[in-house]
């Protein structure tokens, strides 16, 4: 899969580069960008000079960011920016790792073993710079800004490049901030992108729109004609297949598939026999009347039960899962039968991919982001796929992609649902995947989901199942004993998960009401015979993450 790149918002639109050095949040930067309506892409850190200069030969590319980075720059001699970026004669701004490596092009020094500097953190910053003109938190008594912001980093820049004047500091770190104002290369330590560092978005907009100059005039509904546009460009005449799950992101990305090439798409369902209670037929009820568009329903429960037989292992078995779904993408794209009598099968796959899928799979755009776990539509897929991808969705945050759903006029329960993961209760039943575990755990999460959507919040009106962005149970294959109806029991035991969460890369584990887990807990119990106890997970992300594996 190539990095995203749309021809035609390329030639209409004013745009920033940001070159990505395997932060885990890269793209944050993209889409801070994108909040204040200007065009810009995420490209590796390793493109070539050559590549840069002819990016930016139609006069559009009116900045240059670089990300930071898990990586210290001794350890990968290939992060390095291209020497091209600063010859260009547009601004520059270099974050965290970024800014190490505006040192190392420009003639500065790094160097590790300082002191670590890992959250929250207070910055002075010098108001004689443009990026910081008029912008802090709070100010000393002496007079000088000061910010609030949110650190990352191990390294240091001790020695400023030529021409660099000292733009931000710490206790800890005497450079958190250098700049060049006559090249205009500007360079921090902290990470403007997270939401943490609360005059970020000050800082990026204040870079993006008066350092570079660009034009903000880029929204979601140029979005959706960009991408519709791109879409037909790739495909052509050839048949598509998409993996429709009924969550969010399949559906809104069949959606606008389906806007881009119309009969040209068939939807696959799989149902795996991991899915909740009544998931298929809901999701054929929703999508034959709701989508207009092909669905085909594969019952393939028994392979994957089969195949997973034996498996404890979370990765062993989100590979082995992501192994299935291909198998059964592949099988349908090679019976498909659509159009013409010379239409041999579906040429292509499209998922609806998002970027946190991504991220955590290890397979940002410089493949240099580390492994947290292989969601089963990225680095669950094979080497060998056989279908060309196509994830239109593939750059966008969650938030972003209910946002295209609203404007692609999805229906509001659809585009507001939970999300479910790919691999279903095959995750959330830890260790070996069974169907008896699996069936007990069906009616566990139902009861669950049902209780969430009945009790209501006094002060806002809402539901706890609106309040919470997402919740299910676990199925803990472990027996403990209990006493029912003055008998003794022996059986497992379910966790309940609920979170919080705008984006899903960090989360908080949901405040609910005692009267609410007492009322599924109790009903648990009793209804679900096989269960004798009720746990509720407490744990936010990070450390922890959403779902158990
Ligand atoms: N049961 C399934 N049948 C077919 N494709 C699936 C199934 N489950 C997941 N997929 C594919 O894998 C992709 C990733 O799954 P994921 O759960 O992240 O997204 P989603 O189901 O579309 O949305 P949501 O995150 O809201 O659940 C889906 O977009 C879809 O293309
Ligand atoms: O389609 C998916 N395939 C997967 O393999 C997968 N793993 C996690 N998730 C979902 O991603 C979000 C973040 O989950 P984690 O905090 O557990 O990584 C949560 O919303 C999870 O439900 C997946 N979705
Ligand atoms: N967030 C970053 O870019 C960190 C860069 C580098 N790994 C350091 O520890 O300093
Ligand atoms: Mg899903």
């Amino acid at each position: 899969m190539g990095y995203y790149s749309i021809a035609y918002s390329r030639r209409m639109h004013q745009k920033i580069l940001i070159l990505d050095f395997g932060s885990q949040v890269t793209q944050l930067i993209a889409r801070r960008i994108r909040e204040a309506h200007v065009f810009c892409e995420v490209h590796p850190c390793d493109v070539t000079d050559d590549w840069v200069r002819d990016y930016a030969k139609d006069g559009n590319l009116k900045g240059v960011i670089l990300s930071g980075s898990h990586a210290s720059l001794w350890e990968d001699e290939t992060l390095r920016a291209p020497q091209a970026v600063f010859e260009l004669g547009i601004p520059v701004l270099g974050i965290c790792f970024g800014m190490y490596a505006i040192a190392a092009a420009l003639g500065g020094k790094v160097e590790g073993g300082h002191k670590r500097e890992f959250g929250y953190a207070e910055v002075r910053a010098r108001g004689h710079t443009k990026l910081f003109e008029g912008i802090q938190d709070y100010a000393t008594p002496e007079g000088h800004g000061m910010l609030h912001v949110w650190m990352s980093h191990g390294d240091n820049v001790t020695e400023m490049p030529p021409g660099f004047k000292l733009m931000a500091s710490t206790e800890s770190c005497p450079i958190a901030g250098m700049a060049d104002e006559e090249r205009r290369f500007y360079a921090v330590q902290f990470h403007p992108e997270v939401t943490h560092t609360k005059q970020g978005n000050a800082i990026l907009k204040r870079f993006v729109l008066d350092i570079c100059g660009t034009r903000p005039d880029w929204v979601m509904g140029d979005y959706i004609s960009e991408a519709v546009e791109k879409i037909r460009q790739q495909v052509g005449d050839e048949e598509v297949i998409l993996g429709l799950s009924g969550g969010v992101d399949s559906s809104v990305a069949a959606a606008l598939i389906h806007r881009a090439i119309g009969d040209q798409l068939t939807c696959v369902f799989v149902d795996h026999g991991l899915l909740r209670l009544n998931e298929g037929d809901m999701v054929m009820d929703m999508f034959v009347g709701k989508l207009h568009a092909k669905v085909i329903r594969v019952d393939a429960a028994a392979q994957f039960l089969g195949h997973l037989a034996g498996v404890n292992e979370p990765e062993a078995k989100r590979k082995i899962i992501g192994r299935e779904f291909v198998e059964v993408f592949k099988a349908e794209a090679a019976s498909l039968k659509a159009g013409g009598a010379d239409v041999k099968g579906a040429k292509w796959l499209a998922q609806g991919t998002i970027y946190p899928d991504v991220i955590e799979s290890g397979g940002a755009k410089s493949k240099k982001a580390v492994l947290i776990k292989s969601h089963h539509n990225v680095g669950g897929l094979p080497e060998q796929l056989g279908l060309k991808l196509l994830e239109p969705l593939r750059e966008l945050f969650k938030d972003e992609v209910r946002e295209l759903g609203v404007a692609l006029g999805l229906p509001h329960d659809m585009v507001y649902r939970h999300p479910f993961p790919g691999p279903g209760l095959g995750v959330r039943i830890l260790g070996e995947v069974k169907k008896e575990y699996a069936d007990l755990l069906r009616k566990a999460d139902a009861i669950f989901i049902e209780e969430l959507r009945n009790f209501k919040d006094a002060e806002s009106g809402k539901s706890w199942y609106d309040l919470t962005s997402q919740a299910f149970a676990v199925f803990l294959p472990v027996k403990s004993v209990g006493v029912m109806g003055d008998g003794r029991t022996y059986d497992y035991v379910v966790a309940l998960r609920a979170v919080q969460t705008s984006d899903f890369m960090t989360a908080d584990w949901a405040e609910l009401p005692y009267a609410l887990l007492k009322k599924v807990s109790s009903r648990i119990i009793n209804e679900v015979r096989g269960i004798n106890r009720v746990t509720y997970d407490v744990s936010s992300k990070p450390p922890a993450t959403i779902e158990w594996e």
